[in-house]
């Protein structure tokens, strides 16, 4: 399923009605997913994931740099779990970056950072956490770069998915929500590296893009 689907024509919330870093006002629009409802999702996700990979060692492959609050939180809520059943296994968490050259153009020829080799996935659970998912190019490339070390099985944990026009196929296994293809920014999306600091999942603003443009 696509986990919590927010519509195209939904307004969002008022950034009035919330708490959000003084040096963003003027820079986001609107809060699509609130930080409260972002962590309540993930306990939900966190349960799934164990009924389906708790029988075997884990290994959480957290995708860099948006990934990192997302991965941070739902392995917190794991580990939740863990602590309180009789039935638990080690879990071990890796870091990867992708790079896609040209520009910001999503590409066929991804590098990924950190992952020369994976040889440690041999057999193992593998959950790749990724925070958004667009065209699913990226997400593909790295589902093959990732079977090529013979894991057990392949999950991915998407936090946010984007109802784009062309998007492929493979949509995570564990989805938090479905938003439209808007910028958002927050919960460690970034704009040029702002807004990481900002808790709610937020459309940024025309004078926020400007503001941080490169
Ligand atoms: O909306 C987005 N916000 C931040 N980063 C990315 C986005 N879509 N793909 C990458």
């Amino acid at each position: 399923g696509g986990g919590i689907v927010i519509d195209d024509d939904w307004p969002g919330y008022s950034l009035d009605l919330f708490s959000y870093p003084a040096h963003y006002s003027g820079d986001l629009d609107c809060v699509v997913v609130p930080h409260g409802v972002i962590m309540d999702r993930t306990e939900r996700l966190a349960r799934n994931i164990m009924d389906d990979l708790g029988d075997h060692d884990i290994v959480v492959l957290c995708v860099l740099k948006g990934g990192y609050q997302f991965c941070v939180d739902l392995v917190d809520k794991i580990k939740a779990l863990s602590r309180n059943s009789n039935r638990t296994l080690p879990m071990r968490v890796h870091f990867i970056r992708l790079k896609s050259y040209l520009n910001d153009q999503s590409t066929e020829d991804l590098h990924i950072v950190g992952a020369e080799d994976l040889s440690f996935l041999a057999g193992k659970n593998v959950l790749i956490v990724e925070a958004i998912v667009g065209t699913g190019k990226t997400m593909k490339a790295l589902l093959k770069h990732v079977e090529s070390f013979s894991p057990k099985l392949i999950k991915v944990a998407g936090l946010l998915v984007k109802r784009v026009p062309h998007n492929s196929t493979c949509l995570p296994d564990y989805v938090g929500f479905e938003i439209p293809d808007r910028f958002v920014v927050g919960y460690a999306l970034d704009y040029n590296e702002y807004f990481r600091d900002l808790n709610h999942i937020c459309v940024i603003s025309e004078s926020g893009k400007t503001k941080y443009k490169i």
